[in-house]
């Protein structure tokens, strides 16, 4: 084998040799000369490659998007919010759950004001449609433009909205927005263009294709956990599918869509987009059903199971196609020969990132027996030592506040009724109200000894608790894994990639991240989903950049001036007596399996062809078989 491999090497080295030989004579320059010469042409090269960088980054635009003081800057006002305060139902409050400052009040639409919307997209939709590919290429680069030179304010604003730290808004909303704008950027047009499929066997003379094209107007219906990417997800995939976008921003996260929005216009503005093509709807749950119903060509629904069943009902009545990316509880598998010093700090980010509101957030972390207790002597002071508080306040904090009012109160009775099952707390576990507190807090919680029978063994906690269970077999890990109602991502880590990679595969789940976390979302090529009650059908990837389009089919014929498709004359009307036995012998001579019997085929079919007065007195069914 060695030899081989040498030998290989050795006729390689010969073959280069021969070749420089043969250059440098007829060059007429030196080894050294040559070598020279190559450097400078590479040189030369790198520097045309970077000009050409720097002259396409230079003509995309800047955009000027405009900001309020409570966006660009820290406010105090005197007005605070008081959840569960009475408030017209025409409008929303709007307040920073870190501080419960009231930031507003915006409207809440009414169905006829997003049938109004979708109207607008429609038309606005049939001008993009046409748009060529580099046109959508430019408006995503203006965007990822504006996302850098804007960067600060967007995580201001989604903090300010949702109470997330600003290191939790650049990780979540704006790294995974950047990687799908360059992903589509990259990529995207090779998955729309018109796709060859192979003709089959009897149109082997046609040629065939998928062609790609714009479902219309999407209609986007998101939670509240990340303001600007929830937005920017669909929008970006939506709008370099040629379509427009009307989206429902959560009612609990609504105040940042209008700094979004400002920015998405400036954005269709460059480009030459036209201005209706994004469409924000501001509203609660009858918003969102208006949506559904009000004749946009797709529904995408990002939020609850229970919202993502009644979305499919009403969907079912004008036979909208749904995708349904619902709730999660997603698995950390950790085994006994894991490199603890990583998985630690990985399993934090992974329950806490976000405070815990995360589709894909790790919920239930499977420890092996062998490193149950060390796992939990490692993780059990760094949960004891985060930092809770405002994150715009000055400080630097590990986490911030919850968005949406009543999480807290909904998050605690898991805990408790898990304590009162058995479980053990380490770390956090209190609840202060949001006057006590000063905000929508619940600390970072650690619960060890989790089991079946607790209410957090099924629902989904969407918030800062990591649930710790004891495994020690590979058998055992993935039933208990898999004894959950949700199946979004899922998470292995362990010393042999095989082997985690053997259990990953076992698990019921729509994404499963090797010795990582989460790694697929970073995967942009990757469809995003789940099974079970985390919904069906794919969002991001290019199956999910496909969904949003019809998928056409189209045949035609290949050599037109060779060969068409006409009916054979037994076949024409009126139809001859050799009609079947025609039909029968085409049949045999295509799709018998072997070729003496397609050959026999060939032969019946000749036979009715030369003769097919031979037909005329017996009768199709009377033929003998081809
Ligand atoms: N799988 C994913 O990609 C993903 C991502 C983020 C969040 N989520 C899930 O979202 C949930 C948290 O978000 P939430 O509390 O905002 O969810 P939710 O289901 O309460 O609300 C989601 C959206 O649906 C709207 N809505 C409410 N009633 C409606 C109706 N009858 N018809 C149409 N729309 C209606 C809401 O106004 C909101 O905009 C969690 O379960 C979480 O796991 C899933």
């Amino acid at each position: 084998m060695e030899a081989a491999a040498a030998d290989a090497v050795k006729a390689v080295q010969t073959l280069c040799r021969a070749g420089i030989d043969q250059l440098l004579s007829l060059t007429g320059l030196t080894e050294t000369q040559l070598i020279q010469l190559a450097i400078v042409a590479a040189v030369v090269l790198g520097v045309v490659y970077l000009l050409k960088d720097v002259v396409s980054s230079l003509l995309i635009p800047s955009i000027k998007v405009e900001t309020t003081d409570a966006e660009a800057n820290d406010i105090i006002t005197a007005a605070k919010y008081t959840p569960g305060q009475a408030v017209d139902k025409d409008v929303i409050p709007c307040y920073d759950p870190s501080t419960m400052q009231l930031l507003g009040h915006l409207p809440a639409m009414s169905a006829a004001e997003v049938r109004a919307r979708i109207a607008k997209a429609k038309e606005a939709a049939k001008v993009w449609r046409q748009s060529p590919f580099s046109q959508r290429r430019r408006l995503l680069r203006i965007l990822l433009k504006a996302v850098m030179e804007n960067i600060d304010t967007i995580c201001r604003v989604s903090s300010r909205d949702s109470g997330k730290p600003l290191l939790d808004a650049v990780l979540g909303e704006v790294v995974v927005t950047c990687e799908k704008i360059h992903w589509l950027c990259r990529e995207g047009e090779r998955y729309l263009k018109p796709e060859r499929r192979s003709a089959g066997i009897m149109s082997f003379y046609k040629s065939a294709r998928v062609e790609f094209h714009p479902v219309g107007v999407v209609g986007a219906i998101v939670p509240w956990n990340y303001p600007f990417h929830n937005v920017l997800n669909p929008l970006t995939a939506a709008l370099f599918a040629g379509n427009a976008l009307v989206i429902k921003v959560s009612e609990h996260a609504s105040w940042s869509s209008q700094y979004y929005g400002r920015l998405i216009s400036a954005a269709l503005a460059a480009a030459g987009a036209p201005a209706d093509l994004v469409q924000i709807v501001t509203g609660y749950g009858e918003a969102g059903s208006a949506l559904v119903t009000g004749g946009v060509d797709k529904v995408i629904f990002v939020g609850s199971t229970q919202v993502g069943k009644l979305v499919q009902r009403a969907a079912a009545d004008t036979l909208t196609p749904v995708v349904l990316e619902l709730g999660g509880k997603d698995p950390v598998i950790v085994a006994e020969d894991a490199d603890l010093g990583t998985v630690v700090q990985v399993a934090l980010k992974a329950a806490f990132l976000n405070g815990g509101q995360n589709c894909a957030g790790g919920e239930r972390f499977f420890v092996h027996d062998k490193v149950y207790d060390k796992f939990l002597g490692m993780v059990t002071p760094l949960v004891q030592g985060m930092r809770q508080g405002n994150p715009l306040g000055g400080e630097v904090v590990d986490s911030g506040a919850l968005c949406m009012p009543g999480l807290a109160e909904k998050v605690h009775g898991l805990v408790e009724d898990a304590v009162a099952r058995g479980a053990r707390l380490l770390a956090g576990g209190r609840l202060r109200s949001a006057q006590e507190a000063g905000g929508q807090f619940y600390p970072p919680t650690l619960l060890a000894d989790v089991r079946p029978g607790m209410a957090i063994w099924e629902e989904e906690v969407f918030g800062p608790v990591m649930s710790v269970i004891r495994w020690s077999s590979d058998d055992e890990v993935v039933a208990l894994a898999n004894d959950c109602p949700f199946g979004l991502g899922s998470n292995v880590f362990c010393g042999s990639q095989a082997r985690a990679r053997s259990i990953a595969s076992r698990l019921e789940a729509g994404m499963s991240s090797v010795n990582d976390f989460a790694t697929t979302y970073m995967c942009q090529s990757l469809p995003f989903g789940g099974v079970k009650h985390s919904g069906f059908d794919r969002f991001a990837g290019v199956e999910g950049l496909r969904g949003l389009c019809v998928p056409k089919a189209v045949a035609e014929d290949r050599f037109p001036w060779l060969m068409k498709s006409t009916i054979p004359p037994p076949w024409q009307h009126p139809v001859q007596p050799n009609a079947f036995a025609f039909g029968r012998a085409l049949v045999t001579m295509f799709y018998a399996p072997g070729l003496i019997y397609q050959a026999r085929g060939l032969a019946a079919l000749l036979h009715c062809l030369v003769f097919p007065g031979a037909y005329a007195s017996r009768g199709a069914g009377k033929t003998k078989a081809a």
